[in-house]
């Protein structure tokens, strides 16, 4: 059975947990994890090591928090007050870890279904997100990892040109599949707004309502978003339900035409603006 997870956050106690009501066995099902693997949560490199073990069983995808972690391994970021992240930092196998961490995906498309951290610029079509993600990923795998990390921060360029290039193509890139919520309709990509849905600034919606979307018409599954909560229609799915913040670890049944979520409740990690 595949199953795609919405954002752990270094609560891998709840992801045992939930491993365990699905009955997940290594040899028959397939995880997919929707990136924020670690951080704010209590046991960052319990979950890292846990997803490591899964070998080809699990599928991770990295989040702004799993980034976030890289540049503090290569001293380009300093940890923020209520980083758990001193776990992994300080581990004698820090760098195998980060190694395998920079090897984790962007964005994949699998049994037919789009899967990234955030969201996707209405502009982008499902190729066009594929192959911006591979770019990335070629970056994050290579030997300029860390001028790369020292460039992806900054909220700039906010709106896709199809003739970006360099450091402007990859941060914008970055900062569509891991941090996206809301966005203008002509793409242009909002970075301050952390409340639901129903909390756009003037102008804006969330990225998956804006009208023409190219992917409307193919299944995306996302996380990152806990103030949205659980999102759950015909070609969308949302899976962050705040773990970390005391809600749900959610995990989402697809195969062929049946969906099922299956919930685990969370103890609160974290509290929301704290
Ligand atoms: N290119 C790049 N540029 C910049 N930064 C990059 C980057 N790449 C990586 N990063 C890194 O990203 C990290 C996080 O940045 P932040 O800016 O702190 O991330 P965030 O938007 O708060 O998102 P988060 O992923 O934590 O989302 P969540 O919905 O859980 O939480 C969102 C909010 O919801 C609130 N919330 C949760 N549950 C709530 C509830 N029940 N009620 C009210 N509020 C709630 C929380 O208080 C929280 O503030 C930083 O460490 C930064 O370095």
């Amino acid at each position: 059975m595949n199953y795609l997870i919405g954002d752990i956050q270094g609560c891998c106690g709840a992801l045992e947990r939930l491993l365990q009501a699905l009955d997940f066995s290594p040899s028959r099902d397939r995880l997919w994890l929707l990136g924020d693997l670690v951080n704010r949560g209590p046991e960052s490199l319990r979950t890292l090591r846990r997803l490591i073990d899964l070998g080809d069983a699990a599928t991770s995808l990295l989040g702004n928090h799993d980034l976030h972690l890289l540049a503090a391994a290569h001293g380009v970021r300093r940890p923020h007050a209520g980083d758990t992240l001193d776990d992994i930092l300080q581990a004698p196998d820090c760098a195998a870890l980060m190694d395998w961490l920079r090897h984790q995906h962007l964005a994949t498309f699998d049994n037919g279904w789009l899967m990234v951290h955030a969201g996707v610029p209405p502009q982008w079509s499902l190729d066009d997100t594929l192959t911006c993600a591979q770019e990335v990923e070629a970056v994050l795998r290579g030997p300029d990892l860390a001028d790369f990390l020292h460039a992806m921060y900054g909220n700039e360029p906010a709106r896709w040109d199809a003739g970006l290039t360099g450091t402007d193509r990859l941060r914008f890139t970055v900062n569509a599949l891991t941090r996206l919520r809301f966005c203008t309709p002509d793409g242009t990509l909002d970075f301050k707004t952390k409340d639901g849905a129903g909390a756009a600034p003037a102008g804006h919606l969330p990225w998956f309502d804006v009208p023409g979307r190219r992917t409307a018409d193919t299944p995306v599954a996302f996380g990152h978003w806990s103030t949205l909560g659980l999102l759950n229609r015909p070609h969308l799915l949302g899976l962050d339900t705040g773990c970390v913040w005391g809600g749900c670890l959610t995990a989402a049944r697809v195969d062929g035409s049946t969906r099922e979520i299956i919930q685990v409740p969370c103890a609160q990690a974290q509290r929301p603006g704290g």
